[in-house]
C-alpha cells in the first residue's frame, strides 16, 4: 500500500474522539467467557485484527461467538456486542493463527492445553520471534505435551481435555503476558495454578492486576497478596456481562494531539478506575505541559502547542513508550524514557525502530540499555517505517502534526488495535464534533 501523507495541523484543536474498547480487556473477557459455565455477553468489544483473531481461535475450540445489537446508549457507540456460548469441552485437532498478537500467542496455549486433542498455533512472520519460552516451559511442568520452535511459534499444544496444574515458577521478565496466561486459565486446572516469578521485575504489572480483577469478576478466587506470586484457586468460571472500557494507550495519540497542536481533545468514557496502563497517560500529559481533567464526562486534555519532556520509568505502562518517544521529540527539552528494555521483544524490536525512525526525521535520539534519551532538534519531513507495529505507525501521525512531509508506511497496521485510526485522526483534526467509529 502507498505511504500515508500524516496530515498537518491547521490551527487548534476541539475534538471529542470516541475511543473503541481495550483490547487487553476484550481479550481477557473473551478467554474467560470461553471458559465459563454459561453464556456471557461482552458490551462494546473491541473489533480489531488482535480481538478478532482472538474470537476467531476460540471460534476454532468450538467456542460460539455471536454479534447481538447493544441495549440501550452503549459509550462505545453503536457497536455490535459479543455474546460468547462455551462448549462442553474445547475441540481439539485445529490450527490458530496468532496474528502478532501478543495476547492472543502467550494466552491461548495456557487454554488450548485444555482441549481435546492437539492445537497448532502460528503466525506472521515477526511473531516467530516474539518470547514465549516461559509459557512453553510451564505448561510442561505442569505435565502439558508442547512442541515448539524453540521457545517461539510455531507451537502445538497437546490437548488432553484437562491440566493437572500444580505451582509454577518462570522467569516473565520479558512479557507480564506469560503471568497472566496460566492465571486466565489456571481456575479451570485440577490443582489450580500457583506462578511464581523469578527474575529480573515483571513488566507492565498494572496487566497482570487486570487479569486477577477480571478473573475475580468471573468467580474466581485468587491470591495476589504476595509480591510475585498469584495464585487461582481451582473453580468454575461465571458467566460474563460487562462492558469494555475504552482504550487509553489508543487514546495516547489523540490525547498527545492536543498537546502537540495545542486546544482541546475529549475522551468521554474515560474511567474513574481502571487496571488499565494507559491511565498514566494523565501523569504524563499533565507532566509535559497538558491540562488534564478527569470527570464523570470522561477525560479533558487542553494544550498549548508548547510542550516539554519528561523523565520516566515506563516499566509499568511500556505500550506507552512509542507515543511518549514520538512527543519527546517535539518537546522543547531533554526526555528519558527508562525501564523499558522489554520492548525489544514487542510487535518489532521498539527501542531500535523507534531510534531510527525518529531519528530519519531529525530527532536526536540514543538507545540506552533499557531506554531511549531524546534531546530537541529541528525536525524534517521523511519517510517513517513502521515495520508492522501499530504504535510506530500512530508515533509518526504525531510527529506529522506539526512536521510537514512525514509518510507513514503501511497506516494500516494500525488495525491490529484500532479498526479505522485514519478516519478518527482526519475526523479529530477537522474538529468538527463528536468522532464515532463504526467498529
Ligand atoms: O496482557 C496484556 O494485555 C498486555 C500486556 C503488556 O505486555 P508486556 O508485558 O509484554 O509489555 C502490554 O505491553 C501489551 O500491550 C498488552
Ligand atoms: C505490546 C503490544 O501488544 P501485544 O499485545 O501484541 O503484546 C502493544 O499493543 O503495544
Amino acid at each position: 500500500m502507498p505511504d500515508w501523507a500524516a496530515p498537518v495541523a491547521s490551527g487548534p484543536l476541539d475534538a471529542t474522539v470516541v475511543l473503541p474498547g481495550s483490547k487487553s480487556l476484550t481479550n481477557r473477557y473473551l478467554v474467560l467467557a470461553a471458559l465459563a459455565t454459561e453464556r456471557s455477553r461482552l458490551r462494546a468489544p473491541l473489533r480489531s485484527r488482535d480481538t478478532l483473531l482472538m474470537a476467531d481461535a476460540l471460534r476454532s475450540l468450538g467456542v460460539r461467538i455471536d454479534d447481538v445489537a447493544p441495549e440501550g446508549e452503549a459509550v462505545g457507540g453503536d457497536v455490535p456486542d459479543w455474546v460468547v456460548t462455551p462448549p462442553e469441552t474445547l475441540t481439539g485437532d485445529v490450527s490458530i493463527d496468532c496474528g502478532l498478537a501478543g495476547t492472543v500467542m502467550r494466552f491461548l496455549p495456557a487454554v488450548a492445553a485444555l482441549a481435546d486433542g492437539p492445537v497448532r498455533l502460528d503466525g506472521d512472520p515477526q511473531a516467530r520471534v516474539r518470547p514465549m519460552g516461559p509459557v512453553i516451559d510451564a505448561l510442561r511442568a505442569l505435565g502439558v505435551d508442547v512442541d515448539d520452535g524453540g521457545g517461539h511459534l510455531p507451537v502445538t499444544v497437546g490437548g488432553r481435555g484437562r491440566v493437572r496444574g500444580g505451582s509454577v515458577t518462570m522467569d516473565a521478565s520479558a512479557s507480564s503476558q506469560f503471568v497472566s496466561a496460566l492465571l486466565l486459565a489456571g481456575a479451570r486446572y485440577d490443582e489450580g495454578i500457583t506462578v511464581h516469578h523469578d527474575g529480573k521485575p515483571v513488566p507492565s504489572e498494572p496487566h497482570i492486576l487486570m487479569t486477577v480483577e477480571t478473573l475475580r469478576d468471573a468467580g474466581a478466587i485468587v491470591d495476589d497478596s504476595e509480591p510475585n506470586t498469584w495464585r487461582v484457586e481451582p473453580s468454575e468460571i461465571n458467566a460474563l456481562d460487562v462492558s469494555v472500557e475504552p482504550d487509553l494507550s489508543n487514546a495516547g495519540p489523540f490525547v498527545a494531539a492536543a498537546l502537540v497542536v495545542g486546544g482541546t481533545v475529549r475522551v468521554p468514557g474515560w474511567p474513574q478506575h481502571t487496571t488499565q496502563a494507559g491511565d498514566l497517560l494523565r501523569e504524563i500529559l499533565d507532566t509535559m505541559g497538558a491540562d488534564v481533567r478527569l470527570d464523570r464526562s470522561g477525560l479533558t486534555v487542553v494544550g498549548s502547542g508548547e510542550l516539554v519532556g519528561i523523565d520516566i520509568d515506563l516499566h509499568d505502562a511500556a505500550e506507552l513508550t512509542p507515543t511518549v518517544a514520538a512527543l519527546a521529540a517535539l518537546a522543547s527539552t531533554p526526555t528519558w524514557i527508562r525501564g523499558v528494555a522489554h520492548i525489544r521483544g514487542h510487535e518489532t524490536d521498539r527501542l531500535a525502530a523507534l531510534t531510527a525512525e525518529l531519528g530519519g526525521v531529525g530527532a536526536h535520539v540514543t538507545e540506552t540499555e533499557d531506554g531511549l534519551r531524546i534531546t530537541p532538534a529541528p525536525l524534517h519531513g521523511g519517510r517513517f517505517r513502521t515495520y508492522h507495529d501499530h504504535r510506530m505507525a500512530t508515533a509518526g501521525a504525531i510527529i506529522g502534526l506539526r512536521v510537514p512531509g512525514v509518510h507513514v508506511e503501511d497506516i494500516d497496521t494500525t488495525r491490529k488495535t484500532l479498526p479505522d485510526f485514519v478516519g478518527l485522526w482526519q475526523g479529530m483534526l477537522e474538529g468538527t464534533g463528536p468522532v464515532v467509529l463504526a467498529r
